[in-house]
């Protein structure tokens, strides 16, 4: 087996929403497609893979670093001991040679992209679901049925009043969620309070509503916030301070009881092992979001599992970022506590399959082998279009 063509494209996700730290109004992705000479059922196997939001398209990296590495490689280099299908952590290590530890910068995004796009593959030969392969390769064989899912959205548009958040939180209720998140941070503390009561008005208990600062505030300003926040007991105060700030994050939580998230820009098993020394998180409580498109891949997502694991957390504290299918697969067949799911922004790259809807806050995962993005009519229109 062999991957006979790489193509790789710029795709525009450009909105006008903007959370407390960015504008979304150039934001873009790279969409990735490895054409192989396998074909399974009459199908020729072709994974396919993409970042998440938040993080822009990686053409560059891909393009001079990365995908020269995979073409180059040995063919036989990047299989599994059967010979008949690839192997992606043969893969990652041919994709990581020659790069120095630390300073993860965003060639663990570019890698990401190739290692959604390798498992996709890997599922597809093996002819069965990614949630499925996960499972059974690292799990008691089943995937979890469902996977919990919570609308993110809240955005700060430009002239939003209060009355277009709470439509769009109720747009998420009628579309089958029962938890949402909302930005906070980028208007002053009373005024975000009132949209955090709107909010809370619409999804019924503020057990339901996640916030999200972005990394915006120094300390004074998380812990303002905090005070303000904890007579509410939302669902979880996420990414008060800089990501990279564990000091801070330590000691929000000392004065902060209920839960708090983060975890979605670190990139790397180092940077997760590093929060969980250092940053205070509390495993009975609080939520990790390490996203496994933008740190590495699956490969490194095992990784960090591992870390969590050595530091006496479960994987069901793990909801990660980015609202895509691959982490779907990841949380139903590692058993995480849920996925991230943006219904309305980011489309169609948020969102998951056409033929399973969200209902009462769980979505199942479809019976298509791979990550599951035939089901997902306009994703892979967005495919098609852009990669042959
Ligand atoms: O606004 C963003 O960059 C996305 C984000 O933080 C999230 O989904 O939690
Ligand atoms: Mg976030």
């Amino acid at each position: 087996m062999r991957i006979t063509d790489i193509r790789e494209a710029r795709v525009s996700i450009a909105s006008d929403i903007a959370n407390a730290y960015i504008s979304f109004a150039k934001m873009d992705v790279s969409v990735l497609a490895l054409y192989t000479d396998a074909w399974v059922d009459g199908r020729q196997v072709v994974g396919y893979g993409f970042n998440s939001n938040g993080r822009y398209a990686q053409s560059g990296l891909l393009q001079e670093r990365f995908l020269p590495r995979l073409r180059d490689a040995e063919p036989a280099s990047l299989l599994a001991e059967s010979g008949d299908n690839l192997d992606p952590f043969r893969i990652w290590d041919v994709l990581m040679a020659n790069e120095k530890p630390g300073g993860h910068g965003e060639r663990s995004v570019a890698v990401g992209i190739i290692d959604m796009a390798v498992w996709d593959i890997v599922a597809k030969v093996e002819n069965r679901s990614l949630a499925q392969l996960l499972a059974e390769r690292y799990g008691d064989g089943e995937p979890d049925p469902r996977v919990p899912v919570y609308a993110a959205g809240g955005y700060y548009y430009p002239g939003k009043q209060i009355s277009a958040l709470k439509d769009e939180m109720r747009d998420y209720l009628d579309l089958g969620y029962i938890c949402t998140k909302m930005k906070i941070g980028g208007v002053p503390l009373a005024e975000d309070l009132g949209r955090v009561e709107a909010a809370i008005e619409v999804v019924g208990d503020a057990s339901r509503l996640a916030v999200d600062a972005n990394g915006r505030f120094d300390f004074r300003t998380a812990l303002a916030f905090a005070d303000g926040l904890a007579p509410y007991g939302v669902r979880w105060y996420e990414e008060a301070g800089d990501p990279l700030d564990y000091a801070l994050q330590q000691q929000l939580g000392e004065h902060y009881d209920p839960p708090m998230a983060t975890g979605e820009n670190l990139f790397s098993h180092q940077d997760a092992r590093n929060l969980l020394r250092y940053g205070g998180m509390r495993a009975d409580r609080d939520i990790l979001q390490m996203d496994p498109v933008l740190s590495y891949g699956l490969v490194e997502y095992l990784r960090i599992l591992d870390e969590l694991r050595k530091h006496g957390w479960s994987p069901r504290q793990c909801i990660p970022h980015g609202g895509h299918q691959f982490a779907l697969n990841i949380a139903a067949g590692l058993k995480l506590g849920g996925n991230e799911s943006y219904p309305r922004v980011f489309a169609p790259f948020g969102g998951f399959a056409d033929s399973t809807p969200v209902e009462e806050g769980l979505v199942a995962l479809p019976d298509v082998p791979g990550i599951g993005f035939e089901d997902k009519r306009e994703l892979m229109k967005v495919f098609k279009e852009h990669l042959g």
